[in-house]
């Protein structure tokens, strides 16, 4: 069995500057029961591309349950942790990101969901018994989050949702266990990056690290609330809503010595890899211009596979802007004036929905 593993030392991983900021002076939040939700969600994903999700219906049982099952399974010998790995890309992972040369101060758990795989794997049986049924209700919220995304479009609820879980789609969940950091503070637990996917739904215990990049550069601690559900725009999400959602960029400071270690569960829906990825026509009536060339899934995660975690990989599919018509012509007839999506509105300080 092969293992994501490197010969890595605290001295080889990058710090952070920490930001000043207060936690979540600038995170979203929506309550998924409201009337109002369809409007709050795409309004979050406009402005920030990520918001906090209340009222998302997973039982905390189920989340208690994987997170003390993952704790167990991290405290054992790393012996008995490399047996339990599959081959690369997934499986258990330590400091390792990726097959690119990113490096972290974490260890993980990256494994495929559905068609059995999570069961099929070698993990311990009670861990991948809670990691199967915290996984199906976590998609599920998913799924839910993805039809209220679509409604506050003003797009058919179902259309984005069924890019992303059908048949033969690529679905991932993630276990991330960031230990407390011996001897150096502001070490990257997980460099900065957008996901690639359309979304992602994380959850962690309650400690912090997680900080995301609001659209005028500043990073944001996200505070840790392990009863909300956190949910983020991916790469294939900004293309397929021609730019007006934007992946958030992301990352992860590791807890420095002293403080309990930090554990994530990510659920990232992807599409199936014969799926095609270009901003969706219905999006596209009057005339406005594509941002993106299409592509399919797989196409994309194999040139996004071979990327350091913080390049743009949206950059190459990106299409020129068209050339404007000047705004004071006298003769304007319209015909090659280039329609841009509407700009996202800044991000609301302190909003809460
Ligand atoms: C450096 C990398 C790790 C990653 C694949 C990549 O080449 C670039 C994207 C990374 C990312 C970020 C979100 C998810 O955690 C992930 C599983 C994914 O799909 O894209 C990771 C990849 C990984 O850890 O293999
Ligand atoms: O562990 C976290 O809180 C975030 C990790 C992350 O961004 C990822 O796994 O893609
Ligand atoms: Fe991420």
């Amino acid at each position: 069995m092969v293992a994501i593993t490197v010969p890595c030392t605290i001295d080889h991983i990058p710090r952070v500057k920490c930001p000043k900021g207060t936690a979540n002076a600038t995170v979203p939040t929506v309550d998924l029961s409201a009337p109002g939700a369809a409007a709050a969600v795409a309004d979050a994903c406009r402005a920030v591309g990520f918001f906090r999700a209340t009222n998302h219906g997973v039982p905390a049982a189920l989340a208690d349950a994987l997170e003390a099952r993952a704790g167990a399974f991290f405290a054992m010998p790393l012996a008995d942790k490399l047996e339990h790995a599959s081959a690369r890309p997934l499986g258990y992972g330590s400091k390792s990101i990726g097959s690119n040369g990113d490096v972290g101060w974490l260890e993980y758990l990256l494994l495929a969901v559905g068609s059995g795989s999570v069961q099929a794997s070698s993990l311990p049986q009670s861990l991948r018994a809670a990691l199967e049924e915290y996984t199906a209700a976590v998609r599920e919220v998913g799924g839910r989050v993805l039809e209220l995304m679509a409604e506050g479009l003003g797009l058919d609820r179902g259309a984005l949702r069924r890019m992303v879980q059908v048949a033969g789609s690529d679905e991932l969940v993630r276990v991330n266990h960031y230990p407390a950091c011996p001897l150096a503070s502001g070490v990257t637990g997980f460099g900065e990056h957008t996901d690639p996917q359309v979304v992602s739904v994380l959850r962690s215990n309650r400690t912090g690290g997680l900080q995301i990049m609001l659209r005028d550069g500043r990073w944001v601690p996200v505070a840790p609330d392990p009863t909300s559900l956190f949910i983020n725009v991916g790469d294939s999400l900004q293309v397929l809503t021609n730019g007006r959602f934007r992946s958030v960029k992301h990352r992860v400071v590791a807890p420095d010595a002293g403080k309990h270690s930090r554990l994530s569960v990510i659920y990232f829906g992807g599409p199936a890899p014969s799926q095609r990825i270009g901003p969706l026509p219905e999006l596209l009536r009057d005339g406005e211009q594509s941002l993106y060339r299409d592509f399919t899934w797989g196409e994309y995660k194999k040139a996004a596979y071979k990327t350091r975690l913080g390049d743009n990989r949206l950059a190459p599919f990106e299409l020129p802007a068209a050339v404007m018509e000047p705004s004071n012509s006298d003769h304007h007839c319209g015909t090659n004036a280039a329609v841009r999506p509407p700009p996202p509105p800044p991000p609301h300080v302190g909003q809460v929905y």
